[in-house]
């Protein structure tokens, strides 16, 4: 019979004029829309030209997930992290269950459609609702927003955060699992409390951003020397708020347009970060001229300019999707260029700085559970004179702490900050009496 129906097929494709199938197709629906007593509502994945993932399409799929479980017979199974509930089903494609609400019947069914021309496939899947059509107002006007609803309910219980990366003009992205958080990080208490209140603020004033119409987003300039923590509190942001973490590399970006894309497909509750801004670009317009003379080697092939940043940042693109966080991260402020940092579009910079005295006490705590120890005072005023980023204080603390010595360790980080210190009064030393010495 197959063999039959697909020779009647291949006869059909050849020697009908395709005009003529279509009007035939198009009159077979309407016959068939006329005795069916069934409406159809479809729900794609992607809605515009392929930009974001529907809302509505991860709604359904939550939404019909416990349903498929029971009923389906193909399903998909994916394993969620850091979840209540870690196995995800959904169903297969081209799987159909019913549901029922209120005493009203209505089927679902997945599918998808493949689209192909010369250089890619690709793939849409949809999921389409179907019911008779005398509950039609109410599905319209009742189940499909409880559907909706509750499948926002699970997605937001189940929701596994996200460290996503760019790649040509899409993200790809891994579970976000970074343990950072602002109690483990070491700073000022001030400074730490300033910075987590104003990121609670700017969490929950979605009303206050709308009524003074402002775009819900925020930038941050974190800027200070290596091993200063910078990136540790991007992670202690992301999981405070608990959004999801875009790392933008430049570099890897062709042009603006490619920016503009990766900006439009970010979703709602991100923190955007670009690390080491100062080396990812040539950012500066007409700077960028004078470096090629200065024979700089690097060839960059990414042709962003500061102003297709400037746009990424707070263009009109930019505020799709809402709820965002804009983070910049460097080791010298004073090289970037000042549109790039000016208030409004930086809003709070932050300067990340050498180890002092209160944030060793919080790596102590951290590391070696000590409060307070007979060799705080002495440790207190050596981190007074001598610069030591909190990396190279927390790996003296995690190199003996295996000892479980407590005091053998805080040794050790005295010797390494009396060296340290040694250092920097023969330098001095050094330049006063270079030509002495040489003598
Ligand atoms: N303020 C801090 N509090 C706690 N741990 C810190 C702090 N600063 C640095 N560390 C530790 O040092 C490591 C390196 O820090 P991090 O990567 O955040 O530095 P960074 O400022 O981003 O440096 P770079 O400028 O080189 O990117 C971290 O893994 C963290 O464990
Ligand atoms: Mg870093």
């Amino acid at each position: 019979m197959i063999a039959g129906f697909m020779f009647i097929k291949a006869i059909l494709e050849q020697y009908f004029p395709s005009q003529l199938r279509n009007y035939i197709e198009k009159h077979f629906q309407k016959l068939f829309n006329f005795l069916s007593p069934y409406v159809q509502i479809t729900f794609n994945e992607f809605s515009g030209k392929r930009l974001t993932r529907s809302e509505a399409f991860s709604a359904i799929e939550a939404y019909l997930s416990s349903t498929s479980a029971a009923q389906a017979q193909r399903l998909k199974a994916e394993i969620l992290k850091n979840s209540t509930n870690p196995l995800s089903l959904t169903m297969d494609d081209y799987e159909e269950v019913s549901d029922e609400y209120e005493g009203v019947k209505v089927f679902w069914a997945s599918g998808k459609t493949i689209s192909s021309n010369q250089n890619f496939s690709e793939e849409k899947r949809f999921y389409s609702l179907k019911f008779h059509k005398k509950h039609r107002n109410f599905i319209i006007e009742t189940y499909i927003n409880q559907v909706l609803k509750q499948g926002n309910l699970i997605n937001e219980k189940n929701r596994q955060r996200k460290l996503f990366t760019n790649n040509g003009s899409y993200w790809n992205h891994v579970p976000f699992e970074n343990p950072a958080t602002f109690q483990t990080l070491a700073m000022e208490s001030k400074k730490k409390r300033d910075i987590v209140d104003d990121l609670l603020a700017f969490s929950k004033g979605g009303e206050f951003y709308s009524r003074i119409g402002r775009a819900w987003k925020r930038g941050y300039l974190l800027y200070g020397p290596p091993g200063t923590g910078k990136s540790t509190m991007v992670a202690a942001m992301a999981n405070l708020l608990e959004y999801d973490l875009y790392d933008l590399e430049l570099t890897a970006v062709k042009d603006n347009t490619e920016l503009k894309q990766l900006s439009i497909a970010i979703s709602s509750k991100a923190i955007v970060v670009i690390e080491d801004i100062d080396c990812s670009a040539d950012l500066t317009g007409e700077r960028a001229k004078k470096q090629e003379n200065d024979n700089v080697t690097e060839s960059r092939n990414s042709k962003i300019t500061l102003s297709g940043l400037l746009n990424f940042i707070d263009g009109l693109w930019s505020t799709c999707g809402g709820e965002r966080i804009i983070v910049f991260t460097t080791n010298y402020a004073e090289k970037l260029d000042p549109a790039l940092i000016r208030k409004g579009r930086m809003d709070k910079h932050i300067e990340m700085s050498y180890c002092g005295f209160e944030a060793f006490k919080v790596l102590a705590k951290n590391y070696l559970g000590l409060e307070w120890h007979h060799l705080f005072p002495r440790i207190d005023s050596l981190l007074g004179m001598v610069k030591m980023s909190p990396a190279d204080v927390a790996e003296t603390l995690i190199n003996k702490s295996g000892l479980g010595d407590v005091e053998i360790c805080l040794r050790n980080l005295i010797l390494t900050l009396e060296g340290a210190e040694r250092e920097v009064v023969m330098e001095d030393e050094d330049h006063v009496g270079m030509k002495e010495t040489l003598d």
